[in-house]
């Protein structure tokens, strides 16, 4: 069972936040650009060294899938090895490749990718993992639409095989929350905190309730 607390507090850039993420949880983070989302997801990760306490009360040692804005796969390596730096078998190398659809492609390296391929390399990585967390940072921007929209279904999809991984993803787009979370984090202010958290339903009250606090609280999110 995944308990994660975090409690953030003097950061440089983000201010006291008290929250937890628990198991099956699919939060998108959302907020105005340069306001510590990313920061946030790192310092979920342990990669922000700060002075900032996390409070993972779990049972197991917790594993996080992190995609990061950019594919961060070696360039010198196949798909293939890449996947295996963290740990996969070889046998299972295309079986975790087919998840994302790039069956075929084990020994291909990266630049020979579009940036939609590269994307999918990288979830994949992260699901090799097999994570209780995964932490997705922008996973749709620059792509083309029929891109982004072929990804989201991906990731609807293996969310809705893993019931219990809980997941954030950083998005500026309202609509990416209502296809992927049941919950939304709204951070924002100088230092940052989570001006709005709460679970996201699909009914159209919930959405117009949201959509009408968001508002009274963003200036730069879409929310259509
Ligand atoms: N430990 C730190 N000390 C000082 N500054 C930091 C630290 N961590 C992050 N920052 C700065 O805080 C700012 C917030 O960046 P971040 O990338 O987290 O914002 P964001 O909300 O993800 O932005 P975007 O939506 O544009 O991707 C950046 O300018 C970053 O350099």
């Amino acid at each position: 069972m995944l308990d994660l607390r975090i409690v953030a507090d003097a950061h440089p850039v983000l201010g006291a936040i008290e929250t937890s993420v628990n198991e099956g949880d699919r939060i998108c983070l959302l907020g105005p650009s340069g306001i510590g989302k990313t920061t946030l997801l790192n310092l979920i990760a342990g990669l922000d060294a700060s002075q900032a306490a996390m409070d993972q009360r779990i049972l197991k040692p917790l594993r996080i899938g992190y995609l990061f804005q950019e594919h961060r796969l070696l360039p010198w390596r196949t798909l293939r090895q890449n996947l295996m730096l963290v740990g996969v078998r070889a046998p299972d190398v295309t079986e975790i490749l087919s998840r994302v659809g790039l069956e075929g492609c084990a020994d291909l390296l990266p630049d020979q990718l579009s940036l939609g391929m590269a994307r999918r390399a990288a979830l994949a990585r992260c699901l090799a993992v097999d994570p209780d967390l995964l932490l997705l940072d922008e996973p749709f921007a620059s792509l083309d639409p029929d891109r982004a929209e072929e990804l989201q279904s991906l990731i609807a999809a293996l969310l809705d095989a893993r019931p219990a991984m809980a997941m954030i993803c950083v998005t500026h787009e309202m609509r990416d929350a209502h296809r992927l979370a049941n919950r939304v984090w709204y951070l924002d202010g100088r230092p940052a905190r989570l001006q709005y958290d709460a679970p996201l339903n699909r009914d159209d009250g919930d959405a117009a309730r949201l959509v009408a606090g968001l508002r009274r609280l963003g200036r730069s999110c879409r929310l259509g």
